[in-house]
């Protein structure tokens, strides 16, 4: 145990390394055993360092959150995946095969170098001087593995065998971590009810951000590198990155799920009408599921608000508008309610964690699941989640609102795809901390 933290320690002293959205799509398009094998060594390096940040980060968090049974719970879920990680044997090849992977990565991959981690043993450090000294250098036979002519590798069965146990690890711990979001927002009701304060502090609420920021880059490398390994090839699919992500019809699904949802909370026959204005044949490169789920948490606060201020016996309620614009930098969502707005003095509060209007007494305080399924409203993690989905692949969620009137939500999608993710989040500037209202 005490080594395990010792090396949880040391691995957190070096950087993680951000991938951006273009460069998974470089890295996974037609992906030969040798690409995923040079994956999941990329992986094997860079996911132990992210566990290990958010281990010391759960262990540093202060006035005794980090002592809450659930944060502890997190906790050894995130050790556990480290150990994991760390103790998964190294692939055993021979040395004309590593040649191949030196040489079939220099030609073909964008997936970046993990920052150098002088913990890893020798053979599995990152060999970037090697990669250049090789440069230019008459290849080598490599007998056996070069079966054809135009020397398509062969990749041997341990190959195929390393990916797969590989993905299999991958597997158990992203199924491990589901329960994340609920078991950390869990940790905090306990917290708070420790303390007997609503209230959360700016360092807590820094933490969240990056703790939940990471979190999403880590399930996205995790769940690119499942599908690209278990799903059949798809002409608009690399992994999960739709390469011609319909917003049309994102929206449209976003558009039923949040009516639906909404009918069912205030027991109406029919929610208010949402108006889309986009472009049908607008496609962009995105995870899908990133765009449902924002739109999904926006549409419902809105829909919400505009029930809860035309009241539910109301038999015409203004239409929620959803516009889509096409920018050569950015795809912007606007969402704009006549739900009443929100009062300039909340609008700082409706970033930080677990701040919500909804009633309390609607929801299970020990709720605890699976994954976070979000009813109507009343976890106060609609916003500020989906502003991370936003954040993660250079996009951005901004509410301006007019009290007495309504809100306009708009969402900004970075086209360019280019932007690294955000490993450090931006802190909360002091004036707009809730602690420091509050
Ligand atoms: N369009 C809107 N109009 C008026 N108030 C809004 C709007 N969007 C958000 N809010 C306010 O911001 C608060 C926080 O929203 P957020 O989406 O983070 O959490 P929630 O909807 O309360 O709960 P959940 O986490 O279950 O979505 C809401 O409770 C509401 O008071």
């Amino acid at each position: 145990m005490a080594s395990l933290r010792r090396q949880i320690a040391h691995y957190a002293t070096f950087p993680q390394t951000g991938v951006s959205l273009r460069q998974m799509v470089q890295f996974g398009q037609n992906p030969s055993q040798g690409t995923l094998l040079r994956a999941s060594q990329f992986l094997a390096a860079e996911l132990p360092i992210r566990l290990a940040h958010r281990v010391k980060e759960l262990d540093e968090l202060p006035h005794g959150l980090h002592k809450m049974p659930s944060i502890e719970k997190v906790k050894r879920w995130y050790a556990q995946s480290f150990e994991e990680l760390v103790n998964f044997p190294r692939p055993e090849l021979p040395p004309n095969l590593t040649e191949a992977l030196l040489r079939a990565s220099q030609e073909s991959e964008s997936i970046p170098e993990p920052k150098p981690n002088p913990s890893l043993p020798e053979h599995m450090k990152p060999r970037a001087n090697q990669l250049k000294s090789k440069q230019g250098r008459q290849k080598m036979p490599l007998h056996r593995y070069y079966s054809n002519p135009d020397e398509t590798i062969v990749w041997p069965p341990e190959v195929h065998d390393y990916n797969d146990k590989f993905t299999r690890v991958l597997s158990n711990i992203k199924r491990r971590h589901d329960p994340v979001v609920t078991t950390v927002a869990q940790g905090i009701l306990e917290f708070k009810r420790d303390r007997q304060s609503p209230h959360i502090d700016r360092s807590i609420q820094t933490f969240l951000d990056r703790f939940y920021m990471s979190r999403i880059g880590i399930r996205v490398l995790i769940g690119q590198h499942i599908a690209l390994n278990r799903l059949e090839p798809h002409e608009d699919y690399v992994g999960i990155i739709c390469t011609r992500t319909n917003v049309h019809q994102i929206a449209r699904e976003a558009i039923e799920n949040a009516t639906y949802v909404c009918e069912e909370h205030y027991g109406l026959f029919k929610g208010p009408p949402v108006q889309l204005i986009c472009p049908k044949d607008l496609n962009f490169m995105y995870v899908p599921s990133h765009l449902n789920h924002v739109l999904f948490e926006v549409l419902k606060n809105s829909l919400r608000a505009v029930v809860e201020t035309h009241g539910v016996d109301c038999e015409n309620y203004p239409p929620v508008k959803v516009i889509v614009a096409e920018g050569n930098e950015d795809i912007t969502i606007k969402i704009s309610d006549e739900g009443g707005g929100i009062p300039r003095s909340a609008l700082p509060l409706v970033w930080t964690w677990m701040y919500t209007t909804a009633n309390p007494e609607n929801l299970d305080q020990d709720f605890q699941g699976t994954d976070f399924k979000a009813p109507m409203a009343g976890f106060g993690y609609g916003l500020p989640i989906a502003r991370l989905y936003a954040q993660y692949f250079g996009g951005n969620l901004k509410l301006i609102s007019m009290e007495g009137y309504g809100t306009d939500c708009y969402i900004h999608l970075s086209r360019l795809s280019q932007s690294s993710e955000p490993l450090q989040v931006r802190t909360i500037p002091r004036a707009l901390c809730c602690a420091e209202s509050c």
